[in-house]
C-alpha cells in the first residue's frame, strides 16, 4: 500500500513544487489515527447537521479536487454539537482520491488507508464573518472526515458523479443545486475528533477535525469518474486528477478524542 510512514518530505508535495513553508507546524493534518491511543471522552455529544439542499450552488474544478459549494450567507446549513462549542456554516464539500483503490485518504486508521475520503468544510460564523477570514484563525474550521470504501453503488452521490464530466478541467463551473450533503453521512454516528490544519496550502492550523468511524461504500465506477477528472485546464497537457491527498503529519503533543467506547 502507499507508504504511511511520516517522513521529512512532508512538506515536499508533488502537486504544489518543491518546499513549502508551514505556519507553526505543531498541528498538522492528516494524522494516523491509533485506536488504542484515542481518548474517550463521554461527553462528546454526537454531532447533528442541519443542511438546507435548496443551499448547494454550484461544483467547480479548482485544479486539486472538485468542490461542492454552498450559499453560506444565512445560517440555513450548519453543523454543531459534537466538540463544537457554537454553530459552523457548510461551506463546501470536496473529496481526496488515488490513483488506484489501494490509497487515496488523508487521514488513516490504525495505518489503514482508504481508497477516498470526503470533507464537509464549515467555518464558525459566530466568531468569523467570512470564510476567508476564518481559514486563518485557530477554531476557525470544523471538517467533518468520511472514508469511502468500494463496495455497493452510493445512489445519491451518482447524481454528483453524472455531472463531473462537465467540470473535468481546472476551472470549470457547473450549475448543482438542490443537493442534501447529509446523505453522503454514514448512518453511525461514532467519530474521533482532534485539532488540526488544512491539507492544502495555506495549511493553516484552524480545523477542528471530526473524523467518522464508519465509511460509507461507493462502487468502483463512481471513484473511476473521479479519477476521469483533469488537474488541468483546456489547451494544457492532461494529467489526471489522482493522489490528491498530502502524505501524514506527525501527531507532536496531541490527543486524539473519541465520542465512542
Ligand atoms: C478549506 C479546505 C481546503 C482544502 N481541503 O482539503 C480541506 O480539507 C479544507
Ligand atoms: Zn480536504
Amino acid at each position: 500500500l502507499g507508504c504511511n510512514l511520516q517522513d521529512n518530505r512532508a512538506n515536499l508535495h508533488p502537486l504544489w513544487k518543491g518546499e513549502i513553508d508551514v505556519p507553526g507546524g505543531s498541528r498538522q493534518s492528516p494524522i494516523n489515527i491509533r485506536i488504542r491511543d484515542s481518548v474517550f471522552h463521554p461527553q462528546l455529544a454526537p454531532v447533528h447537521t442541519q443542511y438546507d439542499p435548496n443551499t448547494c450552488l454550484h461544483i467547480w474544478n479548482n485544479g486539486y479536487s472538485f468542490f461542492v459549494e454552498f450559499d453560506d450567507s444565512t445560517d440555513k446549513s450548519i453543523v454543531s454539537g459534537g466538540p463544537l462549542e457554537n454553530p459552523f456554516r457548510l461551506k463546501q464539500f470536496h473529496f481526496h482520491w488515488g490513483r488506484n483503490n489501494d490509497w487515496g485518504s488523508e487521514h488513516t486508521v490504525d495505518s489503514r488507508v482508504f481508497p477516498a475520503e470526503l470533507h464537509l468544510v464549515h467555518w464558525n460564523c459566530s466568531k468569523y464573518r467570512t470564510f476567508e477570514e476564518a481559514i486563518m484563525e485557530p477554531n476557525g474550521l470544523a471538517v467533518i472526515g468520511v472514508f469511502l470504501k468500494i463496495g455497493k453503488q452510493h445512489e445519491k452521490l451518482q447524481k454528483l458523479v453524472d455531472i463531473l464530466p462537465s467540470v473535468r478541467y481546472k476551472d470549470a463551473l457547473t450549475e448543482f443545486n438542490y443537493f442534501d450533503a447529509s446523505c453522503l453521512l454514514p448512518s453511525c454516528v461514532d467519530y474521533w475528533t482532534y485539532s488540526g490544519s488544512l491539507t492544502t496550502p495555506p495549511l493553516t492550523e484552524s480545523v477542528t477535525w471530526i473524523i467518522m468511524k464508519k465509511p460509507i461504500e461507493v462502487d468502483h465506477s463512481q471513484l473511476a469518474v473521479f479519477r476521469s477528472l483533469l488537474f488541468t485546464a483546456v489547451g494544457e497537457e492532461e494529467k489526471y486528477m489522482v493522489d490528491n491527498f498530502r502524505p501524514l503529519q506527525p501527531i507532536m503533543n496531541r490527543t486524539v478524542h473519541s465520542s465512542f467506547e
